[in-house]
């Protein structure tokens, strides 16, 4: 028996092979399945216009030669004839989206570069037209060097070039074409998907060209920088008049209930524990929801997707693939749902890192912390050009977590999880203008999340941390807050932070900020008004309470601790259930903990050898 020539179809995932390869067997078709894999192999019998039959094959999609699924893996085999039983392709129907040429000759470089005998099917030609783009295929297969033949495969169009086009290409004679890097592909994909574009719409057009500068590959990481140092200069400069008015009222309806209620435990409550401590928290409210206007244009603008772009060449370097970026990014909301996120992450190993490293990712929960912080020892200036000293601090602040975290992975990927990083290609959404609406109800979410975080946890943990530093009560002369019950665990903590600087108040704000870390804010603040022996010292504000207490060197001490420590137990729960046991998060506990100790430690040595 003499065998057929084979055929196969390949191209990135939904290019139209599936629907190119119905239209060219018709019902002469076998599905069964690779050997030893669940993926699908689907051959059928195809007649060549000179009655030669030959059998085609249809590939799953695939991004790239170097697998990152099981389905990858296949195609990758059969194409390099390294699948164990199935004869190597005689020809490639190399088929590609002519309204995504630019994405999908990366890979179409790829499998040219290989030599084989190949043909391209440039479909979808109808969706491209619908888009207003007006192609030029003999530009393009002077630019691939390969037979381009333009189809509409549902619409069976252009199949009968096709099938010539398969009989004859093996009589065709090859220059070789050089094999480039994935970097290399990706900017002689855009090359070539200009010269074969003639003409397309104004909003295409503006959009290609965004793109350009966007993605450019030094531009576009200064751009993406320069927009994240904004954001963060927004953060303060616009939320100062509104948390200055939130502040204001939160006084004002501590003083009023001081004048209208008698003294003793209920007043106390209230004024020490509830509006002295959660709010304290609250009046953050205004910077969350800048923070968050600035997150969700990103994304609805379609930004987003091309910043995980810019950033997969920095992931791969530290062996994380670009696949970690969105969960990565998540992270900077909360930890919880970046974790979660990290199952779409295939290999084991990639996503162990990404899960253990995500803690290090700013969450918003740190920002109230850090604000406070930064307005109370931070001056409010200018360093020169119109940046503010405040908003350059907090963006170190980030840019600290983000290097803490690429420096673990780094470590992490040479020991605990080593293994090489796979490849990362994704779809690019259109850009788009946000819409109002949109944006409207995302930040309403956004605030109410913050707002029932202050009413519940940050409010029950709050009191509990309010009662037990109000009982027992401290005899005449005595400070209440050393007779305290919380007081006593705190001195006890107290001794193993006081050589990173620490002070007992300081001791005292870690353990209930285990809940959730802006409790360390109405931790201090709670401290400090059941601190005050008057009621005038009880409505000094958390800020002047701070710079009375703490140096600056401390300040920065426990900034330090807060970029690391691993002060949130839902995280740890939720690590707990993606790892299935106690071992990772045992493992991401003592490492936070111990980069914490570290880093506030020499932060507060060198800041005092310093003389700040
Ligand atoms: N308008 C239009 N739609 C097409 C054309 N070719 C395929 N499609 C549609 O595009 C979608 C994806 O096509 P498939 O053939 O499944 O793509 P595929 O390359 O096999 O995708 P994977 O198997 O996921 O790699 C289907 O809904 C097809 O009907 C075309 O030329 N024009
Ligand atoms: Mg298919």
């Amino acid at each position: 028996m003499s065998r057929h020539r084979k055929v196969a179809l390949v191209g990135n995932p939904n290019a139209g092979k599936s629907a190119l390869f119905n239209a060219l067997t018709g019902a002469r078709q076998k599905i069964a399945n690779y050997p030893g894999v669940t993926v699908e192999r689907k051959a059928g019998r195809m007649v060549l216009p000179n009655g030669e039959p030959v059998e085609l094959v249809d590939l799953p999609g695939s991004y790239g030669l170097d697998p990152t699924s099981p389905d990858e893996e296949v195609t990758s085999q059969v194409v390099l004839g390294e699948f164990p039983g199935e004869q190597a392709p005689d020809v490639i129907v190399l088929v590609i989206d002519a309204s995504n040429l630019e994405q999908h000759l990366v890979f179409a470089q790829e499998i040219i570069a290989l030599g084989k005998p190949v043909v391209v099917a440039l479909n979808m030609l109808d969706l491209a037209e619908r888009d207003g783009l007006a192609l030029d295929p003999p530009a393009l297969q002077e630019a691939l060097g390969v037979p381009v033949v333009p189809t509409v495969a549902v619409r069976r169009r252009g199949l009968d070039d096709l099938a010539a086009a398969i009989a004859s290409v093996e009589t065709l004679e090859y220059s070789p074409r050089p094999k480039l890097t994935l970097t290399e592909r990706r900017v002689e994909a855009q090359a070539i998907a200009q010269g074969t574009i003639l003409s397309e719409t104004r909003t295409r057009r503006l959009h290609s060209r965004l793109d350009t500068v966007l993605l450019h590959p030094w531009l576009g990481p200064v751009i993406l920088f320069a927009l994240l140092f904004v954001i963060f200069q927004a953060v303060f400069a616009w939320a100062t008049p509104f948390a200055d008015a939130l502040e204001g009222a939160i006084a004002g309806v501590s003083v009023f209930v001081q004048d209208v209620m008698p003294s003793g435990l209920v007043r106390d409550f209230i004024t020490e524990g509830v509006l002295a401590g959660v709010g304290s928290v609250v009046v953050f409210l205004p910077q969350i929801v800048i923070l968050f206007f600035f997150i969700l244009v990103m994304e609805a603008s379609g930004y987003m997707a091309r910043a995980a772009f810019l950033m997969d060449r920095m992931m791969q370097s530290v062996g994380l693939s670009g696949r970690s970026f969105i969960p990565l990014l998540s992270s900077f909301a909360c930890a919880i749902p970046g974790i979660m996120a990290t199952r779409s992450i295939a290999d084991p190993r990639d996503r162990l890192t990404t899960i253990l490293i995500a803690p290090l990712m700013t969450c918003s929960a740190r920002l109230p912390v850090y604000a406070v912080i930064i307005a109370a020892f931070i001056p409010n200036r200018t360093v020169g050009g119109g940046i503010g000293l405040q908003g350059l601090v907090l963006f170190g602040l980030y840019v600290a977590g983000i290097l803490g975290a690429m420096i673990v992975a780094l470590f992490l990927r040479r020991s605990l999880t080593s293994g090489a990083a796979s490849g990362f290609i994704m779809e690019m959404p259109k850009y788009q203008l946000p819409r109002p609406g949109d944006l409207l109800i995302g930040l309403w979410q956004r605030a109410w999340i913050f707002l029932r975080r202050a009413g519940t946890i940050i409010f029950v943990v709050t009191v509990v941390l309010w009662l037990l530093l109000s009982f027992p009560k401290a005899g005449p002369g005595e400070n209440q807050v050393d007779a305290s019950i919380a007081g006593q665990l705190a001195n006890g903590l107290a001794v193993v932070v006081e050589p990173i600087g620490f002070n007992r108040d300081m001791a005292l704000s870690l353990i209930p900020a285990m809940a959730a870390r802006e409790v360390a804010v109405s931790s201090l603040a709670t401290t400090y008004a059941v601190e005050a022996e008057t009621e005038d010292a009880e409505a000094v504000a958390l800020g002047d309470q701070l710079r009375a207490r703490w140096t600056l060197p401390m300040a920065l001490a426990f900034l330090a601790w807060f970029v690391f420590a691993p002060q949130c137990m839902s995280t740890i729960a939720v690590t707990r259930r993606e790892t299935n046991g106690w071992k990772w998060p045992a493992f991401m506990l003592l490492y936070l903990f111990g980069l914490a100790y570290i880093f506030a430690g020499i932060t507060y040595w060198s800041a005092t050898a310093l003389g700040l």
